[in-house]
C-alpha cells in the first residue's frame, strides 16, 4: 500500500478549496483515460466541505459524473436522515449532474423491508437483499461494461470516520467488516441511528483509484491518532488500505492536533 497523503489545513475553508482542487484534478484525469468520473459520497459532513467551493468551479465536464453513495440508511429518499437528500441540498441542487447519473437506493423496497422486520430474520434478509441486489445492479451497470473486474473500481471515494472508527456503516468489530466478496451489505444492527443502512464492502472501497477521508473538529483527535499512527490498529477506517490506489486525509488543525508533525502536510 502507498503511505497515506495526510494533509492538515487551518480552516474548513481552506479545506474545502483543496478538496475542490484535488477533485477536479481526479475528475480531469479520470475522463481523460476513461470518459467518465465515477465518485462515492458519504454522508455527515461531508457533502458541505465537498461541495463548499466545487460547486462554484467552472468547466468541470459535469455530463461525465456518475455518484454513488458509500453508505445510505434505508429511509425514503425524502427523509431527513436520507444520505442521498443531504447530498442533494448541499450539492446536486447546486451543480448539474444528470439525475440518472446519481445512483440512488429503491426506496420503493422500503415498506417491504419494514414489513419483513416485523415477521423476524429470514424475512427480514431476503428484504434486505432485494435492496442489496438493486444496488448492485446499479453498479453493474456502470462498471461492468468497463472494467470485467471483479469489484467496482472507483476514481474517487469520499468517506468520512466517526469519533468510533467507522466509516461508511462498517462499525468496529462488526461482521460486516469480514466480508472479501459481495460489493454492498445490509447491516440491521448499526450503533449509530438509523439501525438499517447499506454499505459498500472492504473490497469495493479498497478497489478505488483514490479514497479521500474528510475529517474535521477536535471530536477525531484521538482516533484520528490511533488510525493513522498505529499500523496495529483494526478500526474500519484503519482497514481501509487500497490495493493500489491512492489514500488521502484531508484534516482541520484541530482533527489534526495529536497527529506527529513529521507524518503531516500543512497547508495554512
Ligand atoms: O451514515 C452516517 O451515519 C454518516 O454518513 C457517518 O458514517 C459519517 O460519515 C461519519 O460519522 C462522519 O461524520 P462527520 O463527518 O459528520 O463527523
Amino acid at each position: 500500500m502507498n503511505a497515506p497523503n495526510v494533509r492538515t489545513f487551518s480552516n474548513t475553508r481552506e479545506l474545502s478549496v483543496s478538496l475542490a482542487d484535488l477533485t477536479v484534478k481526479l475528475c480531469e484525469e479520470s475522463i481523460e483515460i476513461r470518459d467518465r468520473f465515477t465518485i462515492g459520497i458519504s454522508g455527515g459532513s461531508l457533502p458541505k466541505l465537498l461541495a463548499a467551493d466545487l460547486k462554484n468551479r467552472e468547466d468541470i465536464e459535469w455530463d461525465k459524473w456518475h455518484v454513488f453513495f458509500c453508505d445510505e440508511r434505508l429511509v425514503p429518499l425524502d427523509h431527513e436522515d436520507s444520505n442521498y437528500l443531504l447530498c442533494k441540498k448541499e450539492f446536486f441542487d447546486h451543480v448539474p449532474i444528470p439525475e440518472d447519473q446519481i445512483y440512488t437506493i429503491d426506496s420503493s423496497l422500503l415498506p417491504q423491508l419494514e414489513q419483513a422486520v416485523k415477521k423476524g430474520a429470514e424475512a427480514t434478509e431476503e428484504a434486505s437483499l432485494e435492496i442489496v441486489e438493486d444496488y448492485e445492479q446499479k453498479l453493474i451497470s456502470v462498471f461492468a461494461t468497463v472494467n470485467a473486474v471483479k469489484f467496482p473500481v472507483f476514481d474517487l471515494l469520499l468517506l468520512g470516520v466517526g469519533p468510533d472508527g467507522h466509516t461508511c456503516s462498517l462499525f468496529p468489530d462488526h461482521p460486516l467488516l469480514d466480508l472479501t466478496i459481495g460489493w454492498v451489505a445490509y447491516i440491521g444492527d448499526s450503533p449509530k441511528p438509523p439501525p438499517r443502512r447499506v454499505t459498500f464492502t472492504l473490497p469495493v472501497i479498497n478497489h478505488a483509484h483514490n479514497i479521500t477521508f474528510v475529517a474535521t473538529g477536535e471530536g477525531k483527535q484521538d482516533v484520528l491518532k490511533e488510525i493513522i499512527e498505529n499500523p496495529e490498529c483494526r478500526l474500519p477506517a484503519a482497514l481501509v488500505q487500497p490495493t493500489t490506489g491512492k489514500l488521502y486525509w484531508f484534516l482541520d488543525d484541530a482533527a489534526a492536533l495529536n497527529l506527529t508533525s513529521s507524518k503531516v502536510t500543512t497547508i495554512s
